[in-house]
């Protein structure tokens, strides 16, 4: 049910990197991330503590094309350094809104950004700063959804908000089969049984061990961020 006021005190929004691309073929689009922006700006203006994870999909994956043939581990350090430049985008648009933004990176790379270091990361968020974590959990073979739920259980975030390119968790990828419903709640067990591909199996358990529960809605639907917050029927709750 809807609230008057914000449902949550601290929360983890996981930003998809190819969100940031908007309807260009590649890197960041200066408008689609001003309007995210802009959505998160208003939650934090209520009061919300904002951290993010921001994926790395619009400039490099370990796994796709662009990676073939190289070492993994490498192509994933690649992707990782991906993460980076969307999370120095990301705080740029931030502090030019009014927003306070801090990046810390899961990687030294100290002359760019400041490390991660988890108690300067719950005193930013306590003192209202929006917090980007870039280079997702700092090892390959991961992801930054799994960095998302490793990030939300530290800093004791009440949800992770998968902010995507669709608007829940389908019983199909429902970008190639337009037969696939939407679910508006599952269990992680069910998502993990089902091989649902919105997240990997990896995020879903740490989430489920954890118990923290999982919004799953599309970023590109003005508003929605905001009615998550709120505790709106919004998008797919994934929970225990
Ligand atoms: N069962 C499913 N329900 C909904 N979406 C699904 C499902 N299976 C696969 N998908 C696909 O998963 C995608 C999630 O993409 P998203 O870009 O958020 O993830 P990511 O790869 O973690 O992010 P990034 O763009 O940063 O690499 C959706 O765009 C959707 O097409
Ligand atoms: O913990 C992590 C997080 C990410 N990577 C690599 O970065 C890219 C981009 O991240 P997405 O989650 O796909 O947006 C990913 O494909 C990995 O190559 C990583 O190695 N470890």
């Amino acid at each position: 049910m809807p609230h008057d006021t914000p449902a949550h005190k601290r929360i983890l929004i996981k930003l998809s990197g190819e969100a940031l691309m908007g309807d260009d073929a590649f890197g960041i689009n200066q408008a689609v991330i001003g309007r995210i922006v802009g959505e998160i700006a208003e939650v934090a203006r209520m009061g919300v503590q904002v951290a993010v994870v921001i994926g790395g999909g619009n400039i490099f994956r370990g796994m796709a094309g662009g990676a073939v043939g190289m070492d993994r581990a490498t192509a994933d350090y690649m992707g990782m350094l991906a993460t980076v430049m969307n999370a120095l985008a990301l705080a740029d648009a931030m502090n030019k809104t009014g927003l306070t933004a801090r990046v810390m990176s899961a990687i030294s790379i100290d002359q760019v950004v400041e490390p991660y270091v988890r108690p300067k990361a719950l005193q930013y968020l306590e003192e209202g700063k929006a917090v980007v974590f870039a280079a997702g959990t700092g090892n390959p073979f991961f992801t930054t959804d799994t960095a998302a739920a490793l990030r939300g259980a530290e800093i004791g975030a009440e949800l992770v908000l998968k902010a995507t390119k669709v608007d829940g968790v389908y019983s199909a990828d429902p970008r190639k089969d337009a037969q696939a419903t939407r679910y508006a709640r599952l269990s992680f067990d069910e998502a993990m049984t089902k091989n649902l591909g919105i997240m990997d199996a990896t995020a879903f358990a740490l989430c489920r061990d954890q118990k923290l529960p999982i919004k799953v809605f599309s970023i590109f639907k003005p508003g929605a961020l905001k009615a998550v917050v709120m505790g709106a029927d919004e998008g797919t709750l994934v929970h225990v």
